[in-house]
C-alpha cells in the first residue's frame, strides 16, 4: 500500500521544551522504557561486525583538538562547533587536523559558533560594526566570504546531503535561538521549515543541536532545550537510523527510541575540557552498496 508523505505541524509546545517533554512522557509514554533507554558505546577494540561500516562521532570540539584519541573508525561525522568564532585560522587548523586522520570518508556540519559560515549572520553583525565579537571584527570581508572552501579534508554540507558507502547522509547547522549566536532560528515554523528540507530516505540526520528528550538536558537550568519540530521530523517523517549530534556539552551519550539511535558526541563538556571520547556506531551496510 502507498503510504502518503507525512507533513510535520507546528507542535503545540514547541516554544516551550521543558513543558513539551512533560506533557509527552505523561500522556503518551514517549521518553519511557522499553523502547527509549540508554545505550552503552561499543569500546573501541570490539571488531567491526561484517558488513557493517563504523562511524565515528564527534562533536563541539571547539579548537581543542589536539590531545583528542581518535579510534579506528570508516566515517568520521563531525556534528559543529569545530570552532570558538569560525576565524579562518581557526578553521585552517580544524583542517589540518582533519587531514591528518586516517577515516576513508568524513563529514562536516557548521554550528553556532562558526559565525563566518551563517552569511545572513555576518551580514547582521556588520551593520552592527561588529560590537559583539572584536575579534571577528578584525576580518575583511574577504577573508570569510567563501570560509567553507578552507575545508578541504572532508564533506561540508549545510541543508544537503551526500551518499557515502551507501548511506544517504544529510547535515543542517541550525539550532533553537540561545543569545543570537550563527544559525539560530526562533523555534516553531522557522526551524521546521529548514527539517522540511530533509528528505525522506536519509540514513544518518547530522544536526548540531538535540531534538527534544534525547540528551537535550541543561542541568544548570533544570531544562529541556532540544527542538520539539526536529523530534517530531525525526521520529514521525524521516526515521533515519542514527541521528547524531552535539550542541549541548552536558548531554554527551547514547539514546535510542526502539529505531533510530541519538548520539549526542559533545567533546568538550559543559566547561570546554575536550575531555568526552569520540563515541563509535556500527551500522549495517545498505544492502545495494
Ligand atoms: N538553556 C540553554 N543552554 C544552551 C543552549 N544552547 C547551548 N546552551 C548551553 O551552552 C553550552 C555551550 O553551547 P555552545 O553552543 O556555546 O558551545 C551548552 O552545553 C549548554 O550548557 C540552549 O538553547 N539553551
Ligand atoms: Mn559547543
Ligand atoms: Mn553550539
Amino acid at each position: 500500500m502507498a503510504h502518503g508523505k507525512v507533513t510535520i505541524a507546528v507542535d503545540e509546545y514547541s516554544s516551550n521544551p521543558t513543558q513539551a517533554f512533560t506533557h509527552y512522557n505523561i500522556n503518551q509514554s514517549r521518553f519511557q522504557p522499553p523502547h527509549v533507554h540508554m545505550v552503552d558505546p561499543i569500546p573501541y577494540d570490539n571488531p567491526k561486525p561484517a558488513g557493517h561500516t563504523r562511524f565515528v562521532c564527534v562533536s563541539d570540539t571547539h579548537s581543542r583538538t589536539d590531545g583528542i584519541q581518535m579510534p579506528y573508525g570508516d566515517v568520521l561525522l563531525h556534528t559543529g562547533d569545530f570552532t570558538e568564532l569560525g576565524l579562518p585560522s581557526e578553521v585552517k587548523k580544524f583542517n589540518d587536523w582533519l587531514g591528518g586522520l586516517p577515516y576513508e570518508f568524513k563529514v562536516v556540519i557548521a554550528g553556532n559558533h562558526e559565525l563566518t559560515f551563517d552569511k545572513d549572520f555576518m551580514a547582521e553583525l556588520v551593520k552592527q560594526d561588529y560590537y559583539r565579537f572584536p575579534s571577528v571584527s578584525k576580518l575583511k570581508p574577504e577573508d570569510f566570504d567563501n570560509v567553507q572552501t578552507l575545508l578541504t579534508n572532508c564533506v561540508y554540507l549545510k541543508d544537503s546531503d551526500v551518499t557515502i558507502k551507501g548511506f544517504r547522509i544529510y547535515g543542517a547547522p541550525w539550532t533553537p535561538w540561545f543569545n543570537g549566536w550563527g544559525f539560530n532560528l526562533p523555534r516553531g515554523q522557522s526551524l521546521l521549515d529548514k527539517w522540511n528540507l530533509v528528505p525522506e530516505g536519509i540514513d544518518i540526520l547530522m544536526t548540531h543541536g538535540p531534538p527534544l528528550g534525547f540528551r537535550d538536558w541543561v542541568p544548570k537550568e533544570l531544562q529541556r532545550v532540544g527542538c520539539v519540530e526536529l523530534l517530531n521530523t525525526v521520529q514521525k517523517r524521516v526515521r533515519p537510523k542514527l541521528h547524531a549530534f552535539g550542541g549541548i556539552h552536558e548531554g554527551y551519550g547514547i539514546m535510542t527510541d526502539g529505531y533510530t539511535t541519538f548520539v549526542n558526541a559533545s567533546t568538550c563538556t559543559v566547561s570546554f575540557q575536550p575531555t568526552n571520547p569520540p563515541i563509535v556506531f556500527d551500522l549495517p551496510n545498505p544492502s545495494s552498496s
